[in-house]
């Protein structure tokens, strides 16, 4: 998160950690009680490797009382989801158990209405990507406001040039920003998760160059089917 600052611990205890060897890779988020959203992308350098899950936590370091590493079972990416572009960039992960559920752990409701945010909402987006440009990691969550742009404004040729599908969406870029390492986390409006951060490698503060999100209302089917599927 650049231009960010530090959130009040466990005020989003639907935030995930996705690590590897004990290293935070990605954010996302908890939509289900065995279930955790996240971006496609950040599979692309795991060959393979399945992610452990983070929850509970504010620090990723120091021990706390509610922070609990899971095992993952299954790691889902959208069929759509590929190297090349911001297609359909959403992960699925199932927990091998249902996680634990308390203050420090909750689910995140998510928009299942197909309708664009206006523009200039303001939207919340927090995870532990870098907080400076020289690419600094914290150890804390961190958060920022952003304002949502419309389609129009971020697909100018001088912006995104028309990349900007109708299941994605923007937020203004201008000094406020989600890095690399917030890439899976949940674009908050209003208390619930309206998109995804992206993962495809962006550069961030630089206000030609909007945050881009994948919207989560058109993956509503993709994402009961796989849960659906999944269950038991
Ligand atoms: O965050 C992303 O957009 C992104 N997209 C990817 C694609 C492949 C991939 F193997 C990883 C990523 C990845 N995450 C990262 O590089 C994370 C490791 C870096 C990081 C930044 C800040 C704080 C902690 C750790």
């Amino acid at each position: 998160i650049l231009g960010g600052y530090e959130a009040k611990p466990h005020l989003r205890p639907y935030m995930a950690s996705l690590q590897l060897d004990g290293q935070h890779v990605c954010g996302g988020f908890l939509i289900a009680e065995q279930w955790v959203l996240s971006a496609a992308h950040c599979t692309e350098e795991t060959d393979g490797r399945v992610f452990q899950v983070l929850l509970g936590a504010h620090s990723l370091r120091e021990p706390e009382p509610h922070k609990r590493l899971y095992r993952v079972r299954a790691q889902i990416p959208h069929p759509g989801s590929n190297i090349h572009n911001n297609k359909d960039d959403l992960l699925l992960l199932q927990l091998e158990e249902k996680a634990e559920l308390n203050a420090h752990v909750q689910v995140l409701p998510w928009q299942r209405e197909d309708r664009d945010v206006a523009a200039d909402t303001v939207c919340e987006v927090a995870g532990w990507g870098t907080i400076s440009h020289s690419g600094r990691r914290p150890d804390k969550l961190y958060q920022v406001e952003r304002p949502v742009i419309s389609r129009d404004v971020c697909n100018h040729r001088t912006r995104h040039d028309g990349t900007i599908t109708e299941k994605m969406m923007c937020t203004d870029s201008r000094k406020k920003d989600s890095c690399k390492g917030d890439s899976g986390g949940p674009l908050v409006c209003s208390g619930v998760a309206e998109g995804v951060v992206t993962a495809g490698s962006r550069v961030c503060g630089n206000y030609k160059k909007p945050a881009i999100y994948t919207r989560i209302a058109p993956y509503a089917a993709w994402i009961d089917g796989v849960m659906a599927s999944a269950a038991g």
